[in-house]
């Protein structure tokens, strides 16, 4: 069985951050690894509260987890102080990690800041030029190309922007701010729109977690990146368009769509 490791920040009410990841990876048909980098409390509604990890205890987990299990894939979420950003590199670095995704998570759905603004310039320096690919939304993908994007073509030019940047693949995904749920992947091979059809679902709580976790575990199995998006962008349509109704604000997708309930043990 191929395997994944989620770093990213535990989501207490399950639709985005460390469970969204693995819930998705476990649909995806990889084995999932967590090491955590946060506590959030945190519902439909918002995020009331933030209890970081320390760099030494977020190294002792990779640590544990690359010494044992060595993941096929890693993905990395919310991640908010520089230290943290600082452990992950050195550690990535070390055990010589591959297929990297990378989602610079900023700012949650509900507004909430899950990201330092030094933490930004850590991440840009350090983590950003070692990812395989990048899967920033309007808004992130905004702050890591310094320019407004506001149409399809502002998004090739912001891709491309990032591309050169920090060379790695860039998915900038445009469900949120734009009217359909089209993302362009930026690869050495230019620009590649992947259309989606805008679901009508004000439950979209861990979109981007989700994605970028599918993502993750398709490359984990060995798909090409242009295939491991297809694919993702296939998971997550279905997972929202499941329309799970959960929560009084932006509630979670259902991740598990595919997992049947009526399994027997046979004799
Ligand atoms: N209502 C929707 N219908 C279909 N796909 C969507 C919808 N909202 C978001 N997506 C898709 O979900 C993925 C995550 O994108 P997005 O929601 O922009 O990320 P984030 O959660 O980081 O803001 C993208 O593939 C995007 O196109
Ligand atoms: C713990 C944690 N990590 C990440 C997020 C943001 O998730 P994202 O998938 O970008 O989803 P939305 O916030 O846009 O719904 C989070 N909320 N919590």
């Amino acid at each position: 069985m191929k395997t994944a490791l989620t770093i990213a920040g535990s989501d207490s009410s399950g639709g985005a951050g460390i469970q969204a990841d693995i819930k998705t990876m476990i649909t995806n048909g990889v084995y999932a690894m967590s090491a955590v980098t946060a506590l959030t409390a945190q519902n439909t509604t918002g995020v009331t509260g933030i209890m970081d990890v320390t760099g030494d205890f977020l190294k002792q987990q990779l640590d544990a987890v690359f010494t044992d299990i060595y993941p096929d894939a890693v993905k990395i979420g919310m991640v908010s102080q520089s230290e943290l950003i600082e452990a992950i590199a050195e550690k990535l670095k070390e055990y010589k990690a591959k297929n990297i995704v990378v989602d610079p998570v900023m700012v949650a759905t509900s507004g909430a800041k899950l990201i330092s603004d030094e933490a930004i310039d850590t991440l840009k320096e350090k983590l950003l030029p070692m990812a395989d690919v990048i899967t920033p939304n309007i808004p992130e993908g905004e702050v890591l190309s310094d320019r407004k994007i506001e149409s399809p073509d502002d998004m090739v030019t912001a891709a491309k922007a990032i591309f050169e940047k920090y060379g790695c693949a860039v998915l900038l995904k445009g469900g949120h701010a734009m009217n359909d749920a089209n993302d362009l992947l930026y690869t050495e091979e230019g620009p590649q729109w992947f259309y989606g059809k805008k679901i009508d679902n004000p439950n979209t709580h861990g979109t981007g977690c989700t994605l970028s976790s599918a993502i993750a575990s398709n490359l984990a199995k060995g798909m090409s990146m242009k295939d491991a998006v297809e694919k993702g962008k296939e998971y997550i349509s279905l997972a929202l368009g499941a329309m799970l109704n959960l929560g009084a604000g932006s509630g979670p997708m259902n991740h598990g769509f595919a997992v049947t309930t009526d399994w027997e043990v046979t004799k």
